[in-house]
């Protein structure tokens, strides 16, 4: 092995090329344009349940695109056309007639910079539930105390639920922002560049909820750090200008990838 690539800490099945479990979501010919810029390129990707993939790649290698497409966000922006398919179970969730707001309660998104609402930081949690469900006020307070237990976070907000979220530390408004996220109880959750922002205590907080948050949620998690995408994915997806150059399962990617290039990437010799 070659002493500049990265060591895997999470221990891996042996999975050969196969997935180790069902497969939740799925690009299939998948292209997406910013008005004539390709940014996405004829992909196809399976993303395993209940597991974490990662993607990787140089900056502008369209990571955040093709995460940005899962949920549709791009739907909001005109010019920006996505061609082939994204199955959730099955379902092409690009299909227009596929409704947005069953797409977003199962498909949840936390983003680089932690933006919480400036609101309470009770009423961060609650605000996305009241738009996809009407709950009595003890179920409610039952759904964000279990979102904020899932997130890491209860113990630290518990007796200051009515307090504005703003004063929260960054690494909490993470938190917060992954809370929110799984209130809506979705099935799959894309994290994109969630430590970014964060400091290393933070960071490896976030990093040990990303391995508790897989026992129940299908993860995307796009990264710049390569240790990070070692220790906490199962499958990584190395891109590169739009294209989709390798994938499979993270300790392959890491210590035996088939493509030069991949190879040239994690051992640091661009990006
Ligand atoms: N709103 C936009 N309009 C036009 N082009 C865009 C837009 N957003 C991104 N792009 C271009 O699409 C390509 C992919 O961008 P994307 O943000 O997906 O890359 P990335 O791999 O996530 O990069 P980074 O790691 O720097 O965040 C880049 O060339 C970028 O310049």
């Amino acid at each position: 092995m070659n002493d500049a690539r990265i060591a895997v800490a999470t221990p891996m099945r042996d999975t050969g090329n196969a997935m180790d479990a069902p497969i939740k979501l799925a690009a299939r010919g998948l292209n997406f344009h910013y008005d004539k810029f390709h940014a996405v390129k004829n992909i196809h990707l399976d993303v395993p349940e209940r597991r974490v993939t990662a993607l990787i790649g140089p900056s502008g290698c369209g990571k955040s695109t093709l995460l940005r497409v899962f949920n549709r966000i791009y739907a909001l922006y005109p010019r920006q056309v996505a061609s082939g398919e994204v199955l959730l179970d099955g379902q092409n969730v690009l299909d227009p007639k596929y409704p947005l707001n069953r797409l977003r309660s199962k498909v949840g998104m936390v983003f680089q910079k932690p933006v919480p609402f400036p609101m309470t930081i009770f009423e961060n949690v609650a605000y996305g539930i009241r738009h996809h469900e009407r709950l009595s006020k003890s179920d409610m307070d039952a759904r964000v105390e279990e979102a904020l237990r899932q997130a890491a976070l209860w113990d630290e907000v518990k007796d200051k639920l009515k307090q504005s979220a703003l004063g929260l530390s960054g690494g909490q408004q993470q938190r917060l922002c992954i809370a929110r996220a799984v209130a809506l109880r979705p099935d799959v959750l894309l994290l994109d560049e969630p430590t970014s922002a964060l400091d290393p205590i933070s960071t490896s907080r976030i990093e040990q909820l990303v391995e508790e948050l897989k026992q129940r949620y299908t993860i995307v998690i796009v990264t710049h750090n390569m240790q990070q995408a070692a220790r906490v994915s199962d499958y990584t997806a190395f891109m590169y200008l739009g294209d989709l150059v390798e994938h499979d399962t993270t300790e392959t990617i890491f210590s035996n990838p088939s493509k030069q290039q991949t190879e040239d990437y994690i051992t640091g010799r661009f990006g």
